[in-house]
């Protein structure tokens, strides 16, 4: 709702009076100038770098909420060949295939390399990267898988943590860039640039919040090894109902998989071999560490594991809290953070629709997808009863919708993911379980039907920023849109924009011909925005941003 118009019922003027404080508090800061280490001249320090970044999980919502969600399903399984194949789809399509199934909303009529080309070459941008591939010392079965995928130029993070992740002897790493920069093939590359491929045994392992996300990082390893397979590279899935029978061995150097299964079959089924294990890897790191959630069990699989090993952490968030325990988790870590403000992406243009009442919402959602053609988007609900009713409401009207909650089995969610990434089903209802580290190129619309919300009820900017983080993957761009229906949700709303210095634009929902037009007008202008932000006249070192440096304790 607006800051002008609501709530009329409760304190019009604090609503406005919040509107006015919100609009002297944000300032978009600039991204900070500062010189630029380079990356042969770090040692184990303390980084802190402009960017962006945040979020949390079902699987953190394990403990007890206010509408009794439960957690997600505990899921396993081995590496496959689908996997594989939709790391192809999404890893691979990115540059080789610029006109995807986008269609309305971002009909792609530029062409996805020179815009991405534009925004690698921008100091400002986090994709930027001022070296090769070739210049990060990568074996060359990797800068063939690399050339393969189409990935020409790292980016930001990719430049700045390879060079401390491959260091001798191996470091702690704690890394945190915005959603969709590629922190995965960051620590990918690790582990396969460390890989003896003359011994079988695990010798890496990476935990992930969520099966799908367990899956995702097997088939991105899978494909970014695609030239080692011939030389032995086996990478395995450790999520629940894709184990091997009782007594088999999970076979593999690299083993992904979710924290509850991973500890399963090394102690309990005795199904991982982890003497060899060489680097442990947490993405979501600040998820995952969370000790109301999966802390715990991360812990515990530590333990368990050698000691002295490589331990690597990413996430697009690290809240204070969480990083303090971080540190203790991979002690004198190289670090590299960003400033809160730094965290959005800016190609996700953010809006908010003011809608009536919370009942309102629904006709609301459904009449903005009538509006224009959407390539793919993701509802995001705070609890399961309401993906299926708008499931069920949407389907009875005629849209070809999917939703996927941690009430479904292992294989449900798998069939379900799948349909939606293959297209057949262009919109995903979810609950915070598919928040983070998703990657669907064609998600160009994140709604929030529910402002995220933590368990005791105050607003939750990591969700947020990673369920928005959905669409705009790797420079390309993408809307989210945020449900408003009353003064609780603007307040949410409110203190979110603040946290990260952005304010989501308004749409009236009294006013359709204005919202459709806002929206394409949006859309237009981001796509047409990455190609003019780069200044080449600016010295990279001229332009990077600030880094803190500081030695580890
Ligand atoms: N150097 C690169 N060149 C081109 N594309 C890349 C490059 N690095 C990564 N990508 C692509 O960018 C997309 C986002 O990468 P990734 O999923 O690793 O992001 P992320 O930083 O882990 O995001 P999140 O915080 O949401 O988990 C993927 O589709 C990946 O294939």
């Amino acid at each position: 709702m607006s800051s002008d118009q609501k709530p009329t019922t409760t304190e019009p003027e604090a609503s406005t009076s919040l509107a006015k404080s919100l609009e002297e508090r944000l300032t978009i800061p600039d991204a900070k100038t500062a010189p630029n280490p380079t990356a042969s001249t770090f040692t184990p320090a303390k980084f802190n770098w402009a960017d962006e970044a945040e979020t949390p999980t079902e699987d953190k919502k394990q403990a007890p909420t206010a509408n009794n969600e439960l957690p997600p399903a505990k899921i396993d399984g081995p590496a496959d060949e689908s996997s594989l194949a939709m790391a192809q789809q999404d890893g691979s399509s990115h540059f080789l295939n610029g006109s995807e199934a986008t269609e309305g909303l971002l009909e792609p009529e530029y062409d996805v390399n020179v815009k991405l080309a534009d925004l690698q070459d921008d100091p400002n941008n986090p994709l930027y990267s001022i070296h090769a591939f070739e210049d990060l010392e990568l074996r060359e079965e990797l800068l063939r898988g690399l050339a393969t995928m189409g990935f020409r130029k790292p980016s930001k993070i990719q430049e700045r943590a390879l060079p401390l992740l491959l260091k001798n002897p191996p470091q702690n790493l704690i890394g945190q860039s915005q959603s969709g920069t590629g922190k995965t093939a960051a620590f990918v590359l690790n582990m396969l640039s460390r890989v003896n491929l003359d011994s079988k045994a695990p010798q890496f392992l990476v935990l992930a919040p969520t099966r799908e996300l367990a899956k995702q990082i097997a088939g991105v390893a899978g494909l970014m090894g695609m030239f080692l397979h011939d030389k032995g590279l086996q990478v395995v899935e450790a999520v629940p109902q894709t184990l091997p029978p009782r007594g088999q061995m999970l076979e593999g150097q690299i083993v992904v998989g979710t924290p509850g299964t991973v500890m399963d079959v090394i102690q309990r089924k005795r199904q991982l071999d982890v003497r060899q294990i060489k680097v442990l890897t947490l993405d979501e790191a600040d998820n995952m560490l969370d000790l109301q959630g999966m802390g715990d069990q991360c812990k515990r699989v530590k333990a368990m594991l050698p000691k002295n090993i490589q331990t690597v952490l990413f996430s697009a968030t690290f809240p204070p809290q969480v990083l303090e325990f971080a540190n203790l988790f991979a002690p004198n870590a190289n670090q590299l953070t960003l400033e809160v403000e730094t965290l959005t992406v800016k190609g996700i243009k953010q809006m908010y629709l003011d809608c009536n009442s919370e009942e309102d919402k629904y006709s609301a959602l459904v009449r903005f997808y009538g509006l224009m053609t959407i390539a793919s988007s993701i509802i995001f609900v705070q609890r399961r009863s309401t993906a299926q009713q708008i499931e069920a409401r949407m389907t009875a009207e005629g849209h070809k919708v999917a939703s996927l909650t941690g009430a479904l089995d292992g294989q449900q969610r798998d069939d379900v993911f799948t349909r939606f990434r293959n297209g057949d089903a262009k919109v995903l209802i979810t609950t915070n379980v598919l928040s983070r580290g998703i990657d669907v190129q064609t998600v160009t619309m994140v709604v929030n039907y529910d402002i995220p919300e933590t368990a005791d009820h105050h607003p939750d900017f990591e969700t947020y920023l990673h369920r928005i983080g959905r669409t705009g993957r790797f420079g390309r761009t993408g809307a989210a849109l945020s449900l408003v229906s009353g003064r609780r949700d603007w307040e949410m709303l409110s203190a979110i924009g603040t946290h990260f210095g952005v304010q989501p634009m308004r749409l009236d929902s009294d006013d359709w011909d204005s919202v459709e037009k806002a929206v394409k007008d949006v859309m237009k202008n981001e796509r047409n925005a990455g190609a003019m932000k780069s200044n080449p006249m600016k010295s990279a070192e001229e332009e990077m941003p600030e880094w803190d440096v500081e030695k580890p304790e």
